[in-house]
């Protein structure tokens, strides 16, 4: 299976979406807290032009509420780390999807849990609050088998 490329960056100009494209990117994480809903729309379009998907990442209810109005829209990630104090919550993500869930599912969209996450437990939370895939850093860098540790984190072997 050949493993899809996400570019997770703090991207602020369109060289960056070139750039990480032509380094193998398949996709571009695109940061609410820092992108103006028009810098997002026209980055929107050049990933879609270069056959690449948007990651597009929110922190809060008003974040999340300029994403949904954007048109085009696949894919948003609910950071549960607070890019402002570092503070991890992971009650964040469900916290949004209570207040937007039914907005996302009608619209297609599909929720990336973001952060903060470190069991099968943590996993589940997220999974259960409406989030179909999850963006982990800490917890498996620093394990030796990231692979294993990847089975672990969701509880189950998944490695044949
Ligand atoms: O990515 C950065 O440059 C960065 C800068 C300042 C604070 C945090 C930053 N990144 C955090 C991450 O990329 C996390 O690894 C990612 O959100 C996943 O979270 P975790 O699983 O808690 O490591």
């Amino acid at each position: 299976m050949q493993c899809p490329l996400l570019c997770k960056e703090f991207v602020i100009d369109i060289w960056q979406i070139y750039y990480a494209r032509s380094k193998g990117a398949d996709a571009i994480l695109l940061i609410a807290a820092v992108l103006p809903d028009l810098d997002m729309k026209y980055m929107l379009r050049i990933c879609k032009n270069l056959g690449m998907t948007a990651l597009i990442e929110v922190h809060d209810e008003k974040e999340l509420d300029r994403v949904l109005r954007i048109d085009g829209v696949e894919l948003i990630g609910i950071n549960n780390r607070s890019l402002e104090t570092f503070v991890v919550d992971t009650s964040n993500t469900r916290m949004l999807m209570e207040k937007r869930g039914d907005i996302i599912k009608e619209k297609g969209i599909l929720v990336v849990g973001e952060s903060g996450l470190f069991t099968p437990d943590d996993v589940a939370y997220v999974h259960s609050a409406g989030v179909s895939a999850v963006l982990v850093g800490e917890s498996l860098i620093k394990e030796e088998d990231p692979g294993r540790a990847i089975a672990g984190l969701f509880g189950k072997e998944l490695l044949s």
